[in-house]
């Protein structure tokens, strides 16, 4: 009790304290630097003179301590040279002489310390690197990147280089004769760790040679996108957000089927809107058709409704979506077959991406008869699909096996904030210690770990797309006519960013006809059978798609 008591009474003190030291500091920046008009700048100005001033200082104490004798040698020949000048009442000039003689001593020192005033990013960055350097050999023999010969003299990985990138220093590693490089990546790890580093990524140059980004920050600044372009929309290189280097991330569309797990608020809308928004240009131009199911009721594919071909926002029409899909699949089979093996797209023959919002309401939480075709067809479409141009991007919540039992069968993950360790294991599998997802921040929406085909992960913040960006492309880049435009319907966006479009599909045609039909499509509408009072079911060891066929490259055989 009285421990209670005092634990509660030492925070509510700290706790206290921290917001008088808040309220002081803002009062004292309000007064000072914060100040608007000619005070405010006269301290912004003292302010910029005494950082450059403690950077001279600093850099030349530095200096002085690593090289005190030449210090101390300067100043005692200058003061001897002083003092016998006083003592021997010699006369004319006594400063100059002395003064000269402690320049020569002490110009590096000085000449360090100047250059950190004027440049101190500069500075700061080559001493990290130098830092870096004078503990690489320890490092590298700590981390098994070293090995004795037998002559006993031990060779260690070499570090070609250390650089900085904007929130990551690289550091360039060769391999010595006799390693491979496997060996620096299962390294990497502890040379993360014994640099202190937040993370860190591989990145392969040549045979024997590597970079090693050990990132400085955990945080990547969020940011917004922009209307698309043209040039960047390609399925093949996806410009989708940034990565902690400071590089634009990329995601590969084509051929690809992608996975997209994040807890509620994790800021899957900021991935899905990304790959829909980025390749907007394509979809107008009609190299890229995007089908789109959403059965939290269109909540959040309704905004860009123009671009997409047909949606679905219950799960009765999601299954006929996903049967025209698989029609799409079966045409393109017998087209290809000995022709090409990866499609190519084109308007006539489109690449096709089914765009699923929360998947786990189609596959986890439909009606028993639903949830049982559209495992089906899903299985044929993430097997079948990759290779003949037809692709899937399913974000979901949950990725516990019952939401996402075909997690297999998607050859890219995207892994957002997660809720615990066994989450980020069961998404991203071996990948997860590299991608530690459950460690997001809540107030880093849209950061997450891409985890490619080759199993490396990389950390990206996603570009986040505000409403009226979303509306504002879906106007400027609507589907064509051919890709089943939507019906417009009253007072909601598509409408209106169909109409703004220029409405290349009356309204009067599509009055009598449901939202998604396609024009000219015979295809009846799925059967979906009412349910019956369901059997005890006998457990279930794997789903049937999981365990039929878990062929990363989506080409095994459908269940
Ligand atoms: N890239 C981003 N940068 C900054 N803020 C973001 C980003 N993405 C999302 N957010 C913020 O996080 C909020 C939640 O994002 P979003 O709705 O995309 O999450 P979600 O994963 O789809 O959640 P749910 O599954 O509950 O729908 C957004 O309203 C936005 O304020």
């Amino acid at each position: 009790m009285t421990t209670t008591t005092t634990t509660w009474t030492m925070e509510s003190l700290r706790a206290r304290l921290d917001a008088r030291v808040a309220v002081a500091r803002a009062r004292l920046h309000g007064a000072t630097v914060g100040h608007a008009g000619w005070q405010g700048k006269t301290w912004r100005a003292l302010a910029w003179i005494a950082y450059r001033d403690w950077m001279f200082t600093r850099a030349f104490a530095l200096w002085a301590a690593k090289h005190y004798l030449a210090v101390i040698l300067g100043a005692v020949i200058a003061v001897s040279w002083w003092g016998l000048l006083t003592l021997a009442e010699v006369p004319g000039d006594r400063i100059t002489g002395p003064v000269l003689a402690l320049l020569v001593f002490w110009s590096p020192g000085l000449a360090v310390g100047l250059f950190a005033a004027v440049a101190p990013a500069t500075y700061k960055r080559r001493r990290h690197a130098r830092a870096i350097a004078r503990n690489w050999p320890a490092v590298a023999e700590a981390c098994n990147l070293s090995t004795r010969r037998p002559d006993g003299a031990v060779v260690i990985s070499r570090l070609r280089h250390v650089h900085h990138r904007p929130g990551a220093v690289v550091l360039r590693i060769e391999t010595f004769s006799g390693q491979t490089p496997e060996s620096l990546h299962r390294a990497a790890p502890a040379v993360a760790s014994a640099y202190r580093a937040h993370g860190f990524e591989v990145m392969p140059v040549k045979p024997g040679v590597l970079d090693l980004a050990l990132f400085t920050t955990y945080r990547i600044a969020p940011i917004t996108a922009t209307l698309p372009v043209p040039e960047g929309a390609n399925p093949d290189a996806l410009p989708v957000g940034v990565t902690r280097t400071g590089h634009v991330a990329e995601l590969v569309v084509r051929g690809r089927h992608t996975l997209v797990v994040g807890a509620t608020g994790a800021g899957k809308g900021s991935v899905l809107w990304s790959v829909v928004g980025g390749l907007a240009p394509a979809v107008h131009e009609g190299t890229v058709r995007l089908w789109g199911l959403d059965l939290k009721g269109g909540v959040e594919l309704e905004m860009g409704r123009a671009l997409f071909g047909q949606v679905a926002y219950d799960s009765e029409t999601a299954v006929r979506v996903l049967q025209e899909l698989l029609a799409v699949i079966d045409q393109r089979k017998a087209a290809m077959r000995g022709v090409s093996r990866l499609h190519v797209p084109t308007p006539a023959e489109p690449l096709h991406l089914l765009v699923i919002d929360e998947l786990a309401d189609l596959m986890a939480y439909a009606e028993f008869e639903v949830r049982r075709e559209a495992d089906r067809l899903m299985s044929k479409i993430l097997t079948q699909g990759r290779a003949l141009g037809v692709v899937v991007m399913s974000c979901v919540q949950n990725p516990r096996q019952e939401a996402v039992g075909q997690r297999n069968l998607y050859s890219q993950k995207v892994a957002l904030r997660l809720d615990s360790d066994v989450e980020a294991d069961m998404v991203l599998g071996p990948a997860a210690l590299q991608a530690p997802a459950h460690e997001i921040s809540r107030s880093d929406p849209g950061t997450g770990y891409l985890v490619r085909e080759d199993g490396a992960p990389v950390m990206v913040r996603f570009a986040y797309w505000p409403d009226d960006l979303i509306r504002q492309t879906a106007t400027r880049y609507a589907a064509p006519a051919t890709h089943a435009a939507p019906a417009p319907r009253d007072g909601m966006d598509a409408a209106n960013a169909w109409a703004a479009a220029g409405g290349r599909l009356s309204v009067v045609d599509n009055l009598d006809k449901p939202t998604n039909e396609l024009d000219g499509t015979d295809e009846k509408p799925a059967r979906v059978r009412k349910r019956s009072p369901r059997k005890p079911r006998a457990p279930r060891s794997t789903t049937s798609t999981a365990s039929t066929s878990t062929d990363s490259t989506g080409e095994g055989a459908p269940s």
